[in-house]
């Protein structure tokens, strides 16, 4: 298959090509679904208090609230991270509460996740950190190759590939972040404070990029503090507050 080259079609197309599972065609239109959940940390703290939540496809969600309000907490019981006290957590049809082991792997396949400090690899290059996950995986080195290049392009760092971390800026590294995140088209994708160690200028390419994928058809969720991104992106959102969820 030829490299792909246009940059706005290369990119939305590697996401078009991301078929469905057969399971994903099958499913409702809730891409999370939590019911009375409530975490509770084994030192005694309430994080999440019987918290309802309906996330359907496709939305872009931003989680706010104060420090240590349960925002991480939340996308990490979506992620399988940390298992809710009572309640269940529904991801793309799944209930993360009954999955272990390979089902577990298999449904973070589906979740790209983002984190505020990168955790990029210092020793591998921008595209070894990029494709590093998807040869864990299994795909063939052509897949990958096709894949590489739109990606790079979609986080505008195809100039970067041979780079290693500490050569990069935050807001680059945060942006190698992304692209590995999103390599393998995940339907879903999570953002744990993407710009919370990023200027005003490299925060709104970070949301720039997030809500690009969202058109591309992912559902996306962002942990932010910042009340000024929040406001500029027009998005909606949840409040997380005294281990309750309001809508706002
Ligand atoms: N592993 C843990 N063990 C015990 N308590 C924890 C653990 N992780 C988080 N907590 C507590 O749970 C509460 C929610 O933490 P969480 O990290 O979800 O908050 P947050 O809203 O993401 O905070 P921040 O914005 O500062 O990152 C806090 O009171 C925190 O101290």
């Amino acid at each position: 298959m030829p490299l792909l080259t246009n940059p706005v079609t290369a990119e939305q197309a590697i996401y078009e090509k991301a078929s469905p599972t057969q399971e994903e065609s099958a499913s409702t239109d809730n891409m999370v679904q939590l019911n009375g959940v409530t975490k509770t940390y084994g030192n005694g703290c309430h994080a999440l208090l019987d918290i309802n939540l309906e996330i359907k496809k496709k939305e872009f969600l931003f989680i706010t609230g104060p420090s240590g309000s349960g925002k991480s907490t939340l996308l990490k019981l979506l992620y399988g991270e940390e298992l809710p006290t009572q309640g269940e957590v529904i991801v793309n049809d799944y209930s993360v509460t009954n999955l272990r082991g390979d089902r577990l792997s298999l449904l973070r396949r589906r979740i790209g996740i983002v984190f505020q400090d990168y955790k990029l690899i210092p020793q591998r290059t921008v595209a070894e950190n990029v494709t590093f996950v998807l040869q864990a995986q299994g795909y063939t080195r052509k897949e990958i190759h096709r894949r590489l290049e739109p990606t790079l392009k979609l986080v505008g760092l195809l100039s970067k590939a041979d780079c290693f971390p500490d050569q990069l800026s935050g807001g680059e590294q945060q942006r190698v972040s992304i692209a590995r995140a999103i390599v393998g088209t995940p339907p879903l994708i999570l953002a744990d404070e993407p710009t919370g160690n990023l200027d005003p200028d490299n925060s709104w390419q970070v949301m720039q990029i997030l809500q690009k994928l969202n058109a591309f058809g992912a559902t996306v969720i962002v942990t932010t503090h910042d009340e000024q991104l929040v406001r500029r992106c027009n998005r909606p959102i949840v409040q997380v507050r005294d281990g309750k969820l309001y809508r706002k």
